[in-house]
């Protein structure tokens, strides 16, 4: 196999989902040495082409990560903005889709289960550049529906309680009292979790906004603003709305509606709780494509 290290003219593609943004690489047969350096590079702002992530489109054969899984499964290898790499990213896994639709000719209408880091999910297209992830099982840190952690942020006196819920990464949500509460936080700094999580958690501070009753069914509304480990704060999270849906419900108690109209500040996602597991609903778009000089940065030993 061509081993293409940190070549010159590396080509890519720039996608977005509610704003949350990824450069994509294509590269199905795991020729791209996908390095921290070259991720933090590629995410720089200012010196590379800027994101908050990058996702690498590769089967599951190629790549050690795919060890066990069929080989023609295409994996999402999701890297954080600062060289980490995460379990999942569920904007990520509806651009990935888009991705796959445009450059392997995957048909979406009938959903396609792909490999991440946290599992198997299920893409299907919604029409009209929306997707649909199945975004597997989620774990409350409280059965009772209560708190498990305490959450201290910068604009935020005193701390507040949070629950801990798993959705493939680690999150924490905190809910606050008002939109004015909300929109005071300053998340350029990193909110603190008490216990530490082991390995670091995403933040979700959330505030409700009613409801309605659409098509017959109730939906619930709620706002919310992210600090994403690894990322800092992001525009979007589609794991973190998942989570955000799951811990409203749980606070809410018996009858609270299964479906949350979830704004960000990006846009809107929606997500349906359906027993133990979330879909998360929303857009996804391909916004540029081009070839970026990787030349100068460093060689280190991949990850993957
Ligand atoms: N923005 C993503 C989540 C990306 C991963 C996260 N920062 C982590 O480290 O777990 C999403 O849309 O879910």
């Amino acid at each position: 196999m061509v081993r293409l290290h940190v070549t010159p003219g590396l080509r890519f593609t720039k996608g977005h989902g509610t704003e949350n943004d990824f450069v994509l690489l294509f590269d199905e047969h795991g020729e791209i040495d996908l390095t921290p350096a070259l991720v933090r590079y590629l995410c720089d702002r200012r010196a590379g082409i800027g994101a908050d992530g990058v996702i690498r489109a590769v089967r599951a054969g190629s790549v050690p990560a795919g060890a066990g899984l069929d080989a023609r499964t295409w994996f999402m290898d999701y890297w954080n903005a600062d060289g980490s790499t995460s379990e999942m990213c569920g904007n990520g896994a509806r651009v990935f889709a888009a991705l796959l639709e445009r450059d392997a000719g995957v048909d979406l209408a009938g959903g396609l289960t792909i490999a991440t880091r946290g599992g198997t999910r299920t893409l299907s297209s919604l029409g009209g550049g929306r997707y649909a992830v199945g975004m597997g099982e989620f774990r409350l840190g409280d059965s009772g529906g209560g708190f498990d952690a305490e959450v201290e942020a910068r604009g935020l006196v005193p701390a507040r309680p949070a629950l801990s819920v798993d959705v493939g990464n680690p999150h924490h949500v905190v809910a606050l009292a008002s939109t004015s509460e909300l929109e005071a936080l300053d998340l350029t700094e990193a909110p603190r979790v008490t216990p530490t999580p082991p390995a670091g958690s995403n933040v979700e501070f959330v505030v409700t906004r009613g409801g309605e009753v659409r098509d017959g069914i109730e939906r619930g509304r709620v706002r919310m603003r992210v600090h994403e480990r690894g990322s800092g704060e992001t525009r979007s999270c589609g794991t973190g709305a998942c989570a955000v849906a799951v811990a409203v419900r749980s606070w809410a108690g018996d009858g609270a509606p299964d479906i949350w109209d979830v704004e960000v500040p990006g846009g809107m996602v929606t997500v349906r709780i359906v027993g133990t597991r979330t879909v998360l609903e929303g857009p996804a778009l391909l916004v540029a494509d081009g070839e970026v000089d990787v030349s100068g940065v460093p060689a280190t030993a991949p990850t993957v």
